[in-house]
């Protein structure tokens, strides 16, 4: 089993989009960050410009929605094709609602939690998610430093996980790089979202694999993979 890195297109040079998806195609996924300018304070793209991307693709598309209206438009990520659709649990007014209507369009789903929000009201919630996303840093912009204040949350999701005995990813969010993924995979996590660390480089392919090989060898659950 190993760790799963998906860059985030948020670093990635806008007008070449189909380009640079090709740039990443040893990836995991391709992590889509879907921002209104009303959850977070940047605007980003919405639904014709996603449909677009999932049409070219080259890896599965996580579609992270950091928008106020997420009740009324998570399901259409779902329905456009995205492998996953995460959704932040402070913008919903019906999480298990919603979780379900994304499951029932054939997503896998995910809940994301904000650096000031505690974990633990949410762990019943669990059953109902393919994904946990820890943010490691405030949601918005890339280029941010890793919140090491993150780390004690992203063990004790990762326990709970461990408890419950669903099948759920855990995924981190937020200035991770060479130098960060070692702490959040010793932590627990076994998603990891690069942006700058990924797209920032001469050769975003090596480093996917650089990332996945540290993430791997420092998971105390996943093993070394060369290539
Ligand atoms: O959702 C976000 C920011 O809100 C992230 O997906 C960033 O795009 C990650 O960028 P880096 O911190 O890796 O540069």
């Amino acid at each position: 089993m190993s760790c799963a890195i998906h860059p985030s297109i948020l670093s990635a040079d806008f007008v070449n989009l189909e380009t640079e998806l090709a740039r990443i195609s040893n990836a995991d996924a391709v992590h889509v960050d879907v921002m209104d300018n009303h959850f977070v304070p940047n605007l980003t793209l919405g639904l014709p410009v996603v449909s677009r991307i999932q049409q070219v693709s080259p890896v599965p598309l996580d579609v992270h929605l950091m928008i106020s209206e997420v009740d009324r438009w998570a399901p259409e990520y779902a329905e456009l094709g995205a492998a996953s659709v995460t959704f932040h649990v402070e913008a919903s007014a019906a999480p298990i609602r919603l979780a379900r209507e994304i499951r029932q369009r054939g997503a896998k789903v995910g809940m994301a939690l904000r650096p000031a929000t505690p974990v633990g009201p949410y762990l019943d919630l669990l059953a109902e998610l393919d994904l946990l996303l820890v943010m490691t840093v405030e949601p918005g912009f890339g280029g941010q430093a890793f919140l090491d204040v993150m780390l004690p949350k992203i063990r004790r999701a990762r326990a709970a996980i461990d408890g419950s005995g669903a099948q759920l990813s855990l995924q981190v969010d937020g200035g991770i790089s060479a130098d960060t993924i070692q702490r959040a995979a010793e932590a627990g996590a076994d998603v990891f979202v690069a942006g700058s660390a990924v797209y920032n480089t001469p050769d975003p392919a090596t480093a996917i694999t650089q990332l996945r090989n540290l993430g791997n060898s420092h998971s105390p659950r996943l093993g070394e993979e060369v290539g």
